[in-house]
């Protein structure tokens, strides 16, 4: 897998944002969107993710050498961000069994190992309205990194985790990284800092 940037730029009438990023991205590496804030690594985020267009240049998703169609980028991507919202009438378990209707869980009902390493069993049945925001963050990130996807996007990953929970988040990066491509967008090295080869700083652009 490999995602590829062609002189990708975004700009809003009043704030340039970046331009002409040309960037390729490979399979089984982890890459840090780094960037002072307001210089855009949430909007970076949002375009690999097709939430928003870029106002120049192009995102391929490139599998086994073929381009992949717009329709099928989704089935690609595990995304968690503090924009994405869960479903908060969802109780935890309707939320997972939501989820596994349109994605296979890396660890098949083992995934229940992974809500007791989150901390979160006793939370089954409660819903998401009731979670506080650490706890709707563990589960943001089980989501995304525990369900099959080829391309992992991250923005501010440890947003709202203690330092328990920033240890959590790196366990289960480290296990969950392999055979992926995996961007983490922050300014913050602890996000980062074990897992990434890469720095691309948007703000340089
Ligand atoms: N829809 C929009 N219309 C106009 N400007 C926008 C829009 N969305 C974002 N911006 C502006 O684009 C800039 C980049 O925002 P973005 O959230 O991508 O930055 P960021 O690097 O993720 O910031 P932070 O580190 O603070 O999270 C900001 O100045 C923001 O105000």
């Amino acid at each position: 897998m490999q995602l590829t940037l062609e002189g990708l730029s975004k700009k809003y009438p009043k704030n340039k944002l970046f331009e002409n990023l040309n960037q390729t991205f490979e399979t089984n590496n982890t890459y840090a969107i780094t960037g002072e804030n307001g210089s855009g690594k949430s909007t970076f985020i949002k375009i690999i993710a097709g939430v928003i267009a870029p106002s120049k240049g192009k995102v391929n998703f490139i599998e086994n050498g073929k381009l992949v169609e717009k329709e099928n980028i989704y089935q690609l991507l595990g995304i968690a961000a503090p924009y994405l919202n869960l479903i908060e009438e969802y109780t935890l378990k309707e939320h997972l069994d939501f989820h596994s209707k349109f994605k296979n869980s890396l660890f098949g009902t083992d995934i229940m190992n992974e809500i007791n390493n989150a901390n979160l069993a006793q939370s089954m049945n409660k819903p998401i309205a009731e979670f506080s925001s650490g706890m709707q963050q563990r589960l943001k990130l089980i989501l995304c990194c525990c369900f099959e996807a080829k391309v992992l996007l991250l923005d501010e990953p440890t947003s709202h985790l203690d330092s328990k929970g920033i240890e959590w988040y790196k366990d289960l990066l480290r296990r969950t990284s392999d055979e992926r491509i995996t961007l983490i967008a922050s300014n913050n090295p602890i996000e980062y800092n074990d897992f990434a080869k890469k720095l691309i700083n948007i703000g340089d652009n």
